[in-house]
């Protein structure tokens, strides 16, 4: 896996046994191997914009897939696992561009679209190993936006007979996945994108520190105050308002919107501590609004955090205060290591393509498209 804070290719080592409901997991290894600063430049050069060079797109799809599969053979060597040992590889690719139907609104185009690089084939014959990726795609033949994906993954292996949860994962986009009580009753089940979670935080902090990647700890922005008009002019879009299920990504929550929002409230020269304050309470609020539309008021759940800003402090400390009835606390509560779970997930996903079969959940306005997801490549 690797997802939209570009920071590295996630590599988790799973041994799977059953599917569906009875799938079991463990996690043998793990590792996020950290992207050069050309491999990211590489990315960036068409990463979420809108005119790109055709060529550059075309040279990276196959780059991305070699890439991924020298750094996934690197691990196996490091953890002295040989390939043959290995039955497949769930390879998500780069998310290049995310186009939802309500984010691109074209009317020409009535459709929602995504794009992942690296292609499988690659991968595959590189590595030796059975292939799976471009998982996103099918979500969308059946009726999804290709995303959050996380609903599937997260029902099979972290649903609670005892516990109402929430599963919040906090990488360059925010996203939650509520699991209903006694979940083995599917129908309440849904994911959804909450808003930016550290995309602008680690944008502005590259603009303004190019030598950081992003705000360590929330250093930065435990030092500044949150100006409430940037806050309300970042959150005065239709975003915020749309109902649950909803995704989104870098291409809106860029650097751009932020500064839309700073010349409308006249702050571009704010301190960039408090400017990061103002942002961490920005994803904050994402997340607790959609907490709110989807469950009412003072939503009363267990919070499992995952992703790097289950790391961040500040974050943690603002979402405890904007969600006073729920418990906070990361996967590692629930035996899940946090920086693993994306990855995680499309080995279950990969698995129930395989093995499984469509899983089934949520209903009305909030249904999960009940298919198998994935394209597979054979090594020869
Ligand atoms: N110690 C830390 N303090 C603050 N932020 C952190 C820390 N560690 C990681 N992060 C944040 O987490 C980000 C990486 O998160 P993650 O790897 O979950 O994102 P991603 O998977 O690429 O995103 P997405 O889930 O949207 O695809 C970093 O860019 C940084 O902003
Ligand atoms: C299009 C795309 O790559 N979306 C990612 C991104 O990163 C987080 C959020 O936005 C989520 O919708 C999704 O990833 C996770 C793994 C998902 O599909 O559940």
């Amino acid at each position: 896996m690797s997802g939209t804070s570009l920071d590295g290719l996630d590599v988790a080592l799973c041994r799977v046994q059953g599917h569906g409901p009875g799938t079991r997991l463990e996690l043998e290894q793990f590792r996020t191997v950290p992207y050069s600063d050309e491999v990211r430049g590489r990315i960036r050069e068409v990463f979420a914009r809108d005119q790109v060079s055709l060529e550059h797109l075309t040279l990276l799809n196959p780059w991305l897939g070699r890439l991924h599969a020298r750094l996934v053979l690197d691990c196996l060597r490091e953890w002295q696992v040989p390939p043959d040992a290995v039955d497949l590889i769930a390879s998500h690719g780069q998310t290049i561009y995310h186009a939802p139907q309500h984010q691109h609104q074209r009317p020409d185009f009535p459709l929602n679209a995504t794009l992942q690089l690296g292609d499988g084939d690659h991968v595959a014959v590189l590595t030796g190993i059975i292939t799976l990726s471009d998982f996103r795609q099918k979500h969308i033949a059946g009726g999804g936006e290709g995303a959050p994906l996380a609903a599937y993954g997260d029902y099979l292996l972290l649903s609670s007979a005892t516990e109402e949860r929430l599963l919040l994962n906090l990488g360059g986009i925010a996203n939650f996945t509520y699991l209903p009580r006694a979940s083995q009753d599917a129908s309440t089940a849904f994911s959804t994108d909450t808003g930016p979670g550290n995309t602008l935080l680690d944008a502005t902090v590259r603009a303004q520190r190019p030598t950081m990647t992003y705000d360590e700890d929330g250093r930065l922005a435990a030092a500044g105050h949150v100006h409430e008009g940037l806050l309300a002019a970042l959150l005065d879009h239709p975003f915020f308002r749309a109902p649950v299920p909803k995704t989104t990504g870098p291409e809106l929550f860029s650097p751009a919107y932020l500064h839309q929002a700073q010349e409308q409230t006249a702050t571009a020269a704010l301190s960039l501590e408090d400017t990061l304050a103002t942002l961490t309470e920005f994803s904050a609020l994402g997340v607790a609004r959609a907490a709110i539309q989807a469950f009412g008021s003072r939503p009363e759940l267990a919070v499992y955090m995952s992703g790097g800003g289950a790391h961040n402090p500040i974050l943690q400390a603002a979402l405890q205060r904007h969600l006073p009835g729920c418990r906070l606390a990361t996967t590692q509560a629930l035996g899940m290591l946090p920086d693993a779970k994306e990855a995680i997930l499309f080995a279950v996903l990969a698995n129930e393509a395989v093995a499984g079969q469509p899983v089934s959940l949520g209903a009305g306005r909030q249904r999960v498209p009940a298919v198998s997801m994935g394209k597979i490549s054979l090594p020869g």
